[in-house]
C-alpha cells in the first residue's frame, strides 16, 4: 500500500544551524505514529516540512504518493491533511465557532448550508455544540484546542498532523479530545511530551534527536507509580 506521507533524508538549516539532518519516517493508512524528542528538537519543523510551510534544503516528501517538489504539490494534498498547530490562536481566525469550523468545507467548495451541517455535526461528535455561537477569541485554552480539532475533522482529513494537542488541556476536555481521535479511522502523527497521552494513542513511536529519527518503543513499567516511557528500540 501506498504510503500517505514518506520522507526521505530530510536536511533543514536554519540560522546556518542543522534543524533536520537526514530525517526519514513513512506512515501507512491507520498509523499512529508518536514523535517524541527534546524541547527544540525540531518536531514542529519536521510537521511543519511535511505540509510544506518550511521547505527542506535537501531530501524528498511524498504525500499520497505524490513528490512534492514545488507549493502546487504541497497544496493538493493540504486539503486531505489536517494540521493542529501547537499554538491555537495560530488557527482560529474567524470570528464565531461554527463559522471558523465550517469555513474549510465552505472553502473546499460545499454550499453554506451543508457546511453549516457539517460543522454543527462535527461540534456535536466533539461534545461542544454548546459553543458553536461563542466568539472563538473569548473561548478558554482548551476549548480553542477542542474547536481547532473540530475545524480539521470538518474537512474529513485522511492523516491528522497533532502538535501538542493535550497541551493545556482540562480532564474533560481531554476525554473529549481522546474520545474523538478514538473515533478517527485516518492515520495520524502525533507529537507530544504527554507520555501518557502517546501511550494510549500511539501505534509505534519514534524519537527525533541530533536531526534524525529513530525508532522508539512505548513502555508501560512500574515505577512507585505506574507511567510510561519511550525508550529507543
Ligand atoms: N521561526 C524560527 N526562527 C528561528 N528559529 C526557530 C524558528 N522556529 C523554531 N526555531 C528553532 O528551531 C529549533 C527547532 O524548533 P522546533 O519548534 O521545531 O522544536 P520542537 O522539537 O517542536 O520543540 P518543543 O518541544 O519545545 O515544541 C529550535 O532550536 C528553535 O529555537
Amino acid at each position: 500500500m501506498t504510503d500517505l506521507v514518506r520522507l526521505t533524508d530530510l536536511v533543514l538549516e536554519r540560522d546556518g544551524r542543522a534543524v533536520l539532518s537526514g530525517a526519514s519516517l513513512a506512515l501507512a493508512a491507520g498509523e499512529r505514529l508518536a514523535i517524541v524528542g527534546a524541547n527544540g528538537a525540531g518536531k514542529t519543523t519536521l510537521l511543519r516540512a511535511i505540509v510544506g510551510l518550511e521547505r527542506a534544503q535537501a531530501g524528498a516528501v511524498a504525500l499520497f504518493g505524490e513528490d512534492c517538489l514545488r507549493e502546487a504539490d504541497f497544496r493538493a494534498a493540504r486539503p486531505r491533511i489536517g494540521f493542529l498547530f501547537q499554538d491555537s490562536d495560530d488557527q482560529l481566525f474567524c470570528p464565531s465557532v461554527l463559522e471558523d469550523v465550517a469555513f474549510g468545507p465552505l472553502n473546499a467548495g460545499l454550499g453554506a448550508a451543508e457546511a453549516n451541517a457539517r460543522a454543527t455535526a462535527t461540534l456535536e461528535r466533539l461534545g461542544i455544540a454548546h459553543l458553536a455561537a461563542r466568539f472563538t477569541h473569548r473561548l478558554s485554552g482548551g476549548e480553542k484546542r477542542l474547536v481547532c480539532l473540530a475545524g480539521l475533522l470538518a474537512m474529513e482529513p485522511r492523516v491528522l498532523l497533532l502538535d501538542e494537542p493535550t497541551n493545556g488541556i482540562d480532564a474533560a476536555n481531554g476525554a473529549r479530545l481522546a474520545a474523538a481521535l478514538a473515533a478517527y479511522a485516518g492515520a495520524m502523527i502525533l507529537v507530544s511530551h504527554d507520555d501518557a497521552f502517546v501511550a494510549a494513542f500511539a501505534t509505534r513511536a519514534m524519537i527525533l534527536a541530533e536531526g534524525r529519527l529513530v525508532p522508539g518503543e512505548i513502555h508501560d513499567h512500574p515505577h512507585l507509580h505506574s507511567h510510561p516511557h519511550i525508550h529507543p528500540a
